[in-house]
């Protein structure tokens, strides 16, 4: 008698525990690269959760990504949150930060805690990023960190001033632009930022700017020295068919694939092909018959008429071989 028995043990898969706080900063204690995504909607969060990211971003691209705005400065609070939302419910593990859209942490700081309020309780987000380190938005981070709200701040390039910036510029390229920056920085972290967006600045300065803080630096566009890298879904993807950044790098063609997919789609329809035998419904056995028994004469000489066209039209179309409509339906 054998004896081979062999036990397997099935492990259920254990989704990776919720990424929090924490866990972000044992990432950034190992020097582990902290990877963030944006996404905007439901199937993009599942997308960001399925092959985790660290962190998913709900960025204020949002307004030109995703709903067609002319920049940032057209997105407003409401679309926000409800973006927001919608991504939460698709996120598992990833940290999950919101944008705070500009003009909503722009006029005193009770307003300001009010939005991001909002953000978390309506939209589900765990932390708010917000740009710049005017004194307003310093008091800003102060009052969202002594709530409870982790607030991540974003120097370099500011989207949102991009008017002000007189466009969408490099920073801190000279000595003299970039001491602001690093004191930005650390005014940021002590007034209790718990992250820093870096975007398109040079990548010494950025690799001196993460060296100098306690608190991890995600870049975009600020090399490789960074704690953490961050993109835009439709940039990774080349569903964006906008500007496209010197620090954009496509991981995929998404854009390409669903080129073919409205295509091929359309093609389909238009020649009959579409939808074949298996993509649709057949009456019971003999209820046909039935049927056109029931409808009587003048039924079914109507009838007969209308499916005999149609079977000749189907026979001389190039998709016809597949059609639901055979002679069995005209005799
Ligand atoms: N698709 C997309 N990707 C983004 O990264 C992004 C958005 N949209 N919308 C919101 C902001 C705007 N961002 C931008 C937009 C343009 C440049 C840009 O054109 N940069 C120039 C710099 C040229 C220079 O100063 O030398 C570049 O060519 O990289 C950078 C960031 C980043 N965000
Ligand atoms: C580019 C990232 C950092 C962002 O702020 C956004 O997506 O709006």
């Amino acid at each position: 008698m054998s004896s081979n028995i062999v036990y397997i043990v099935v492990r259920p898969t254990a989704a990776p525990p919720k990424t929090t706080l924490h866990t972000l900063y044992q990432l950034h204690a190992s020097r582990t690269p902290i990877t963030v995504l944006t996404a905007y909607d439901y199937p993009t969060a599942r997308a960001c959760s399925a092959h985790p990211v660290d962190i998913t971003l709900v960025g204020d691209s949002l307004a030109q990504v995703a709903l067609g705005l002319p920049s940032t400065t057209h997105l407003t609070l409401d679309a926000l949150i409800h973006h927001t939302a919608a991504v939460a419910r698709g996120t598992t593990s990833p940290f999950l930060i919101a944008d705070m859209p500009f003009g909503s942490y722009h006029t005193d700081v009770p307003s300001a805690l009010a939005n991001a309020v909002r953000i978390v309780r309506e939209g589900s987000a765990d932390a708010v990023k917000l740009e710049g380190s005017s004194p307003l938005v310093r008091s800003v981070v102060r009052a969202l960190a002594d709530a409870g709200i982790p607030p991540v701040a974003h120097l370099g390039l500011l989207p949102q001033r991009v008017a002000a910036m007189g466009g969408y510029r490099v920073q801190g390229r000279t000595a003299a632009d970039a001491r602001p920056i690093i004191r930005d920085a650390r005014l940021l972290q002590a007034a209790g930022a718990v992250a820093l967006v870096l975007e398109a600045v040079p990548a010494a300065l950025a690799a001196y700017i993460t060296a100098s803080l306690r608190i991890p630096t995600i870049g975009i566009g600020a090399g490789p020295h960074t704690s953490g890298q961050v993109l835009v879904w439709d940039d990774v993807m080349a569903t964006w068919e906008g500007h496209k950044a010197k620090f954009v790098r496509r991981f995929a063609d998404v854009g390409a694939e669903v080129g073919r997919g409205v295509a091929g789609y359309v093609d389909a329809v238009r020649r009959r092909e579409f939808p074949g035998e298996k993509e649709g419904y057949a009456m019971r056995p003999g209820e046909w018959e039935k049927l056109m028994q029931m409808e009587g004469s003048e039924g079914q000489s109507a009838a007969y008429k209308y499916l005999r066209d149609r079977l000749i039209q189907l026979r001389n179309s190039p998709g016809g071989g597949s059609s639901q409509i055979t002679r069995r339906h005209i005799t």
